[in-house]
């Protein structure tokens, strides 16, 4: 949405200034001449307006989440629902990590790896560690983004391992940032709009990277367990603690339903959503405030063997009031 309001130049002092004809900006100058009868604020009968439009904000969406935990995947569907196909900046480099659709961005946070593949083994760190990554200038493009500004972000090739050249992102209606550290800096932190966590299970993170990594990358099973064990500590010390920020966290957990189940198809999810935020209705089932347990009868809706199960109801997290939905089993249909 567009706040515009005319002014007779005369009645502002500012400047004009020339805005570059690329993505959404923020107070537009629009200046226009019309011709009048009238002499008054006028130069030979022309009459000249200036119409400033503050024009919306990207808003900016940060979704965190370990390696191989559905960020892609999540990204991928959300995209789908803001509007258009996501695809890569067209004629850029292939092994970029954006996406590009009508409505939204998304840039992977693996860009702000400040050191390579190599530089990481040198030193003994792992991705996870911010002393690899360069909050400094995350910071500073996704606030210039959020000023309607256009950055060049570096990219980080996952296909070699190096830093690649930069490219150039347009600031977008909706911006996201997805990746290990959206919450971790408290200065990019601040710049989010809405942010959501990812919160997959150990059982369910083994089962989907495990499945994964050896269809999709060729890795063995030993060494898709070791890096994981590998990753665990660093893990915990500097990905884990994003959740208490998030507005939304998705918490992704073996099923209760089947008793020793490890084929982790049928799962349990329970979605967090923190109260109060602006523009953020959390989602409810039938009747707001409620607590509802539900077994569909079979009869109406299709769902295999063992049924789902939904309940909904205010709850607690890190201390904060949140809404939490809890949905168990698996539909068919
Ligand atoms: N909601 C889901 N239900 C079932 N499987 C899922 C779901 N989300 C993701 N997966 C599976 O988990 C695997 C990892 O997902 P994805 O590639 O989206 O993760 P990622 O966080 O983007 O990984 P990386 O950061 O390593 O690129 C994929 O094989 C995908 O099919
Ligand atoms: O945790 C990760 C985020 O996706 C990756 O492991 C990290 O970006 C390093 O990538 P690569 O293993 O390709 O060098």
């Amino acid at each position: 949405m567009a706040f515009c309001s005319p002014h007779s130049t005369t009645s502002l002092r500012s400047p004009c200034t020339t805005i570059p004809n690329s993505g959404f900006r923020q107070n537009q100058v629009i200046l226009f001449t019309t011709r009048s009868s009238r002499r008054s604020n006028t130069r030979h009968g022309a009459r000249t307006f200036q119409v400033s439009c503050a024009v919306e904000q990207p808003i900016v969406i940060g979704l965190a989440a370990d390696s191989g935990c559905g960020k892609s995947t999540f990204m991928r569907r959300l995209t789908s629902v803001f509007g258009g196909a996501a695809e890569p900046p067209k004629g850029g480099n292939p092994d970029s990590n954006t996406l590009i659709s009508d409505t939204t961005t998304v840039i992977c946070l693996d860009d702000y790896h400040s050191l390579d593949r190599t530089g990481r083994k040198e030193k003994g760190v792992t991705a996870l560690d911010p002393k690899a990554n360069d909050f400094d200038l995350m910071y500073e493009q996704v606030k210039a983004i959020k000023e309607g500004k256009a950055i060049e972000k570096p990219i980080y090739n996952h296909v070699t391992g190096l830093l690649d050249p930069a490219e150039l992102i347009q600031p977008p209606k909706i911006f996201v940032i997805e990746g290990l550290h959206p919450m971790y800096d408290e200065r990019v932190r601040e710049l989010l709009d809405f942010s959501i966590y990812l919160d997959i299970s150990n059982e369910v993170k083994f089962a989907w990277k495990i499945q994964r990594d050896m269809a999709e990358r060729g890795h063995s099973l030993e060494s898709i367990k070791a890096s994981i064990e590998a990753r665990k500590p660093d893990f915990d010390a500097f990905i884990d603690p994003q959740k208490q920020y998030a507005d939304a966290v998705i918490e992704v957990l073996p099923t209760q339903l089947i008793p020793d189940d490890n084929e982790g198809k049928v799962l349990r999810v329970k979605l967090i959503m923190k109260e109060g935020i602006k523009f953020f209705n959390p989602v409810y089932l039938f009747d707001e405030g409620s607590t509802i347990n539900w077994i569909p009868c079979g009869r109406k809706l299709t769902c295999s063997y063992p049924g789902i199960k939904f309940s909904y109801g205010p709850d607690t997290y890190f201390g904060q009031e949140y809404r939490c939905w809890r949905w168990m089993g698996n539909l068919t249909d």
